[in-house]
């Protein structure tokens, strides 16, 4: 049995961080006509565009990860997410460490805002951050995945669809929204094919080992955005997936 049995097939998303509209666009125009992948817009290009050009892409065809970390108090992030809700997005995400409350709110917003098809999922720790930031820094002890653990249970319990963590915590939030009655989602940043610099990235995987863990969406940037071909690095990297799903 493969790791990945029962699941559909993970989906690559690729992080659109680059600085202007025109950027976004003229690696845009280098896919295929009929091919429309999963974008992830965050907080570089949306402050750049604004929320027209994201609903923009919505109506293109092309589905939609905003992710714009939120993380205030409850009544802020409340009418934030009310207002994401009207640009029709698919995912949007919010830091778990803002709390229960914090995420509940952004859970209500959506629901009534009639976003209902918007998937809600929270930060645990960044993929940037190791044991020794989370520690000696933020000073929050134990091990990262202890940690991350912890917030994707949280997640579960406040109504989110799911969390952004590392591929090497897949199957302990999996087993942490189960046991809040959640089959929650895992989106895995931190994805690095073979030969890739790691860059400020910490905790990184294969594409490969991520899907093998359970991984449910692969964020994709770096590895895409300065390839030589990114249509053909992004098709790599499916093919890896695929690979990756009949071992
Ligand atoms: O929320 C995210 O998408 C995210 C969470 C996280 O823990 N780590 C992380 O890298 N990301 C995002 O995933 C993307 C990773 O980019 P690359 O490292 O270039 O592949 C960036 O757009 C980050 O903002």
């Amino acid at each position: 049995m493969t790791a990945s049995t029962g699941q559909s097939v993970p989906t690559i998303i690729i992080a659109l961080d680059l600085p202007t509209q025109d950027a976004a666009e003229s690696f845009l125009s280098r896919w295929p006509r009929e091919k429309r992948p999963f974008l992830k817009v965050g907080m570089q290009l949306f402050y750049a565009t604004g929320p027209a050009w994201v609903a923009r892409l919505k109506e293109r065809g092309y589905p939609v990860f905003l992710d714009l970390k939120l993380h205030d108090i409850p009544h802020t992030v409340y009418h934030a997410v009310k207002s994401v809700a009207n640009l029709g997005v698919d995912m949007l995400t919010l830091h778990v460490g803002g709390g229960v409350s914090m995420m509940a709110a952004a859970r209500e917003a959506a629901e009534a805002s009639g976003a209902g098809t918007m998937r809600l999922v929270g930060v645990t720790q960044l993929t940037s951050t190791d044991r020794r930031t989370m520690n000696e820094e933020i000073g929050i002890p134990g091990t990262v995945g202890d940690c991350v653990r912890r917030y994707a249970g949280l997640a579960a319990q406040a109504g989110l669809h799911g969390v952004v963590c590392s591929g090497w915590e897949v199957p302990m939030v999996k087993q942490a929204m189960r046991e809040a009655s959640v089959e929650g989602i895992a989106v895995v940043p931190g994805i690095r094919p073979q030969g890739v610099a790691s860059d400020d990235q910490k905790r990184v995987m294969t594409p490969e080992q991520a899907v093998q863990n359970g991984a449910d969406y692969l964020v994709v940037g770096r590895a895409v955005l300065r390839a030589d071909d990114p249509v053909r690095a992004y098709e790599q990297i499916q093919q890896d997936i695929t690979k990756a799903r009949r071992i």
